[in-house]
């Protein structure tokens, strides 16, 4: 038997055009001799539809259009398409996260998930309940036993998110299956497509048993879809790959128990080069499926933007990248000069708005109210109100869209300028470390992509060599007012992304009043990163739609031994 499996983008809600994807991938599935078509979690409706599920009108229209594509599927391919199905039974959630068979012009089978990740960017329970029927699929070339996506991660050697008291693979080892597939919509970040492997070996060497595992492509907001859908044997050798960070069909002969070598793409096994590829993925997808051809950001010959402007350049070609120059007095030449010569080496158009007038003016106008006080941080932030909205103002008026360029260790602190830089529809670093930063921009300038291979060096030496600043005020550099950005990135990588407790991270080697201050600043800057444009996710744990801090809380509270709980009455 010959099983496709089709890598698809979906974008969410497009019940129409997903559906022709999956149509037309079932046509090429068909040619290439299948029997079989695999297609990701969700598939019809995009992953994760989020609050879509909770309109009925459509909740119906998938419906209708899932039985309209039974129709126009080759009848002899057995189709799982991922869907949504209606819960028939009194009491419980409304919805069942699906895969429904399609075969001869009808709806065959439906299976539920029933492992619903509820952590981090997952909310699942919100939405669904959680099947428990056994999802197995008889063909009479083999029995396949049916997961979709986080039914297999039930082992907290490879997941720690979650702890379940079933175990779908094991229920399905008890009714014989020969082959498990696992229809996924598994977002990426650094280190997944490893843990995924592991954790397929593991699965198989366990039951000795194949199984195939169909991821989906593409951006869909905050999050990035890697696709890199893989196949292993019995062995738990892997078999087959798909493309990474790109829509791809893939085949799988399965014989005689067991499956045989297919196309094998390459792992991407350099953390910077994965990085990029999903950034100019997640980039670009934001942008087409918002319906913007066209971006602009602001170029201040800095090490951000530089990187931001790389990335957009890449995803949307150089000429639909505007970079906008707004020097002012506390501007260095080569700042201009940087940044010219980054546009010049991406081949994207600059333009040059002078700001000094706009300050002055704004300095003007608010001088009586300023009176009396001492000049800071609030007419510094001027600089970059003015450059935002100015930036906006393009925008809106030419239907580009703009692209913040504030980075992780950044919007971590609150070291950005609400309603000023941080002014943008997509923020395309905000999940990348300053230290990262760096790093992609020197692995940029020797590993061009493919993207923007005719540009040879990218990102200007000085811009990689100067030390970073905001520029909003004479000599100003960000290390007046952080530490060096390996050891922020150091202790902030312990806080956010592992949850270590302060005395962990002093007990690391960092110093206690460094360490008190950042998470102090961490948590004060909790009402500016909820207003920050989304981010594209490419760590374990984003800021974005899997952090959710209150904002108007009290965050230090005893107790602790030093500070024993006391209420007074
Ligand atoms: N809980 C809360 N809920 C709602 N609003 C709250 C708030 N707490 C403060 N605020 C308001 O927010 C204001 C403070 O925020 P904001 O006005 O943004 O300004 P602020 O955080 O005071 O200053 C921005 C900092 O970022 C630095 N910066 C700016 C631009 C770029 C870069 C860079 O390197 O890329 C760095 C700049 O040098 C400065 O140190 C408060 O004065 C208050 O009005
Ligand atoms: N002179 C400028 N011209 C155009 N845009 C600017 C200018 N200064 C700042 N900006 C915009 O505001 C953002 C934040 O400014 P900032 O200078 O702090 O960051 P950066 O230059 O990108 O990187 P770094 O923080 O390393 O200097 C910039 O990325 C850029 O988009
Ligand atoms: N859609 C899902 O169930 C995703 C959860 C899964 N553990 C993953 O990230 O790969």
């Amino acid at each position: 038997m010959k099983i496709a499996i089709a890598q698809l983008n979906p974008t969410i809600g497009d019940l129409v055009g997903n559906a022709e994807a999956i149509a037309a991938a079932a046509t090429a599935a068909e040619q290439e001799g299948a029997t079989l078509l695999l297609t990701p979690e969700l598939s019809l409706c995009g992953y994760p539809p989020r609050d879509l599920l909770l309109d009925p009108s459509f909740v119906e229209a998938a419906q209708t259009t899932l039985d309209q594509l039974a129709t126009h599927l080759p009848a002899k391919l057995h189709v799982l398409v991922g869907s949504v199905q209606q819960n028939a039974a009194q009491g419980g959630k409304p919805l069942f996260n699906s895969i429904v068979h399609l075969h001869n012009g009808e709806i065959q089978q439906c299976f539920h998930k029933h492992l619903l990740p509820t952590y981090d960017v997952f909310d699942e329970d919100r939405y669904f309940e959680p099947g428990h029927q056994p999802n197995v699929l008889d063909l009479k070339e083999g029995k396949i036993g049916v997961t979709i996506c986080e039914d297999l991660w039930n082992n907290s050697e490879f997941w720690e998110k979650q702890a379940y008291a079933v175990d779908p693979v094991a229920e399905l080892m008890s009714y014989n299956v020969d082959l498990i597939i696992n229809l996924s919509a598994s977002p990426f970040c650094v280190g997944k497509q490893a843990l995924r492997e592991a954790m397929l070996r593991h699965h198989a060497q366990q039951y000795h048993c194949p199984l195939i595992y169909a991821n989906q492509v593409g951006g869909n907001d905050d999050l990035i879809f890697d696709g890199r859908s893989v196949a292993v044997n019995r062995q738990g050798d892997v078999v087959g790959r798909a493309k990474g960070f790109a829509p791809d069909l893939l085949l799988f002969d399965y014989e005689a128990h067991d499956l045989l070598p297919s196309r094998i793409e390459p792992a991407v096994s350099d953390i910077n080069a994965e990085i990029w590829s999903a950034l100019v993925l997640g980039l670009r997808d934001y942008a087409q499926k918002c319906g913007f051809s066209q971006a602009v950001l602001g170029l201040s010959g800095g090490i951000d933007s530089s990187l931001v402007a790389a990335i957009a350049a890449a995803a949307l070609g150089p000429e639909n990248v505007l970079g906008v120059l707004m020097p002012s007095p506390y501007s260095s030449d080569h700042s201009i000069k940087d940044a010219e010569d980054l546009a010049q080496n991406l081949g994207m158009p600059t333009t040059q708005l002078a700001i000094a007038s706009a300050m002055q003016t704004y300095d003007q106008i608010l001088s009586s109210v300023f009176a009396g006080t001492e000049p800071g941080v609030a007419e510094e932030n001027i600089q970059a109100r003015i450059r935002g909205n100015l930036l906006m103002a393009i925008a809106n008026k030419f239907g580009r869209l703009l692209i913040s360029t504030g980075n992780k260790s950044e919007m971590a602190v609150g070291y950005c300028t609400l309603y000023g830089d941080m002014n943008g529809g997509l923020a395309a670093i905000a999940d990348v470390p300053k230290t990262r930063v760096y790093e992609l921009c020197r692995w940029l300038n020797t590993h061009t992509p493919p993207e923007l291979e005719e540009h040879g060096i990218i990102i200007p030496d000085s811009v990689i060599t100067k030390p970073p600043s905001a520029e909003l005020k004479p000599g100003q550099v960000d290390q007046d007012s952080l530490p060096d950005y390996d050891v922020l990135d150091d202790i902030l990588y312990r806080y956010v992304d592992h949850h270590q407790s302060s005395q962990q991270i002093i007990a690391a080697g960092h110093p206690t009043a460094i360490v008190d201050r950042i998470i102090q600043m961490v948590k004060r800057a909790e009402f500016k990163r909820r207003q920050a444009p989304p981010g594209l996710k490419i760590t374990d744990r984003a800021f974005g739609t899997g952090w959710r801090m209150p904002i108007a809380a009290r965050t230090t509270w005893p107790p602790t031994a030093a500070q024993p709980v006391s209420v007074e009455t």
